[in-house]
């Protein structure tokens, strides 16, 4: 072997030499140097419901948390999946190996914080590289009081979630995971967690007041829009339920003045602002018990005002139109899931973030199915049949993923500028 590779070398307890190891295949010597940031490396433990038990190393906050232990596929956008509100209360086990090799950067974020309740990772590559990054991962998550552990089987992780499904689970990490009774305390952890089943998270993490937001999507060298000087001529209230940001910029970009307003925002303060359309966002827990959303959703719809829902905002479309909805097994998680247009019979790759879905079986007269997951044929997309109004399970803004289904934004464009 020649060349030189980044190399984790670690072992609980023992100093994280960032080691840059440089060898040539005759000699088998290695010449090392050792990076700025040399922490010692402490242990973490991860522990679910099911008796499942991972050592680790702690990587970011000292600590112990718990949460709905989830799996995501996605190769690239740790940075956006980290701060995607949708996470809440669920600690996100990455499946692609090395992760916080590009850093944090200042622009990618998908909200103002850390949203994840832990991460779990198989390997924190000890140098980070990007032209746009500002920090660390491990720094960022230190920042933002993150615990998360590293060094573990991620692959053996997933098969187990696969099998049973998400399971709870809690993360000890640094003092907490050593010394007698760690992995009992973190087994007991794992069983406290209540599950995600009932939870209404969405009032939670939404914002307290209401605003507008005027930044578009980012460009190479340009970075983010401002959109304040160009033409807008929808007016659009977005109820947050834990909005992504990139779902505010694609709407920004096509020429929508926005709103944002909490997620207990009655249907009447709604219309009072005169929107040429209300968008419906995504965000975290179950939809199920966001009551007031449904109510407000529902008295919306007896409107003819443009509605556009996306992931927790179609799950609540869906409650709001008579349909129920069901917790899922591993749930979807990931940037390469393949849906099906069902008028057109196009397959597109989506990016994915659920654990609840819309029960096709449920769906009254008023609802028809427009789209389906080709993994396991499970409902992806719905329009009322007699009203403006449609949603979509998956992520049209694709942060990250690919960007293949943006063209919904464009249809509830089409249906504002329709009802003009
Ligand atoms: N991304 C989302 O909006 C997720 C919706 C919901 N919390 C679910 O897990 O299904």
């Amino acid at each position: 072997m020649s060349g030189c590779e980044t190399q984790a070398r670690r072992k609980p307890g023992t100093i994280n030499k960032q080691h840059v190891r440089c060898s040539t295949a005759d000699s088998g010597q290695e010449s090392g140097h050792y990076g700025e940031d040399v922490a010692l490396i402490k242990p973490a433990i991860l522990a679910l419901e099911d008796g499942s038990v991972f050592h680790g190393s702690a990587i970011g906050a000292d600590g112990q948390t718990s949460g709905e232990v989830v799996f995501n596929t996605a190769m690239t956008g740790y940075q956006e999946i980290l701060t995607d509100p949708s996470y809440t209360r669920q600690i996100v086990t990455l499946t692609y190996p090395h992760i916080g090799n590009t850093g944090i950067n200042d622009e990618d974020n998908e909200s103002d914080h850390v949203a994840v309740a832990g991460l779990v990772i198989r390997d924190l590559p000890l140098m980070a590289s990007n032209f746009r990054s500002t920090r660390s991962l491990d720094q960022y998550l230190r920042d933002e009081s993150v615990i998360g552990i590293a060094d573990i089987d991620t692959r053996r992780l997933t098969r187990i979630l696969r099998a049973k499904g998400s399971l709870n689970g809690a993360i000890l990490a640094g003092e907490a995971a050593q010394g007698e009774g760690a992995v009992e305390r973190a087994l007991e952890a794992a069983r406290a967690f209540p599950g995600l089943k009932g939870m209404d998270l969405a009032k939670e993490v939404s914002c307290s007041e209401s605003f507008e937001w005027h930044e578009g999507e980012w460009t190479l060298g340009a970075g983010y829009a401002d959109t304040r000087e160009s033409e807008r001529p929808f007016h659009v209230v977005a109820y947050d339920y834990g909005v992504k940001h990139n779902i505010l910029r694609m709407l920004a970009s096509r020429g929508c003045r926005l709103t944002v307003v909490p997620a207990q925002t009655p249907a009447a303060d709604v219309l009072a602002l005169n929107p040429d359309g209300v968008f419906l966002s995504n965000g975290p827990g179950d939809p199920e018990p966001c009551d007031y959303a449904i109510e407000a959703i529902s008295a919306l719809l007896e409107t003819d005002t443009p509605v556009f829902g996306i992931c927790l905002g179609h799950q609540l479309l869906a409650l709001a139109s008579g349909a129920t909805t069901v917790k899922m097994g591993h749930g979807h998680h990931g940037a390469n899931h393949p849906v099906q247009d069902l008028d057109s019979g196009i397959v597109m790759i989506t990016s994915q973030n659920h654990g609840f879905a819309v029960d096709e079986a449920s769906l009254p007269a008023s609802l028809r199915a427009t789209h389906k997951s080709l993994f396991d044929g499970s409902l992806q997309g719905i329009e009322r049949t007699d009203r403006p109004a449609f949603s979509f399970q998956g992520h049209p803004e694709a942060s990250p993923g690919p960007q293949d289904v943006a063209p919904l934004f464009d249809r509830f464009i089409d249906m504002m500028r329709a009802r003009r």
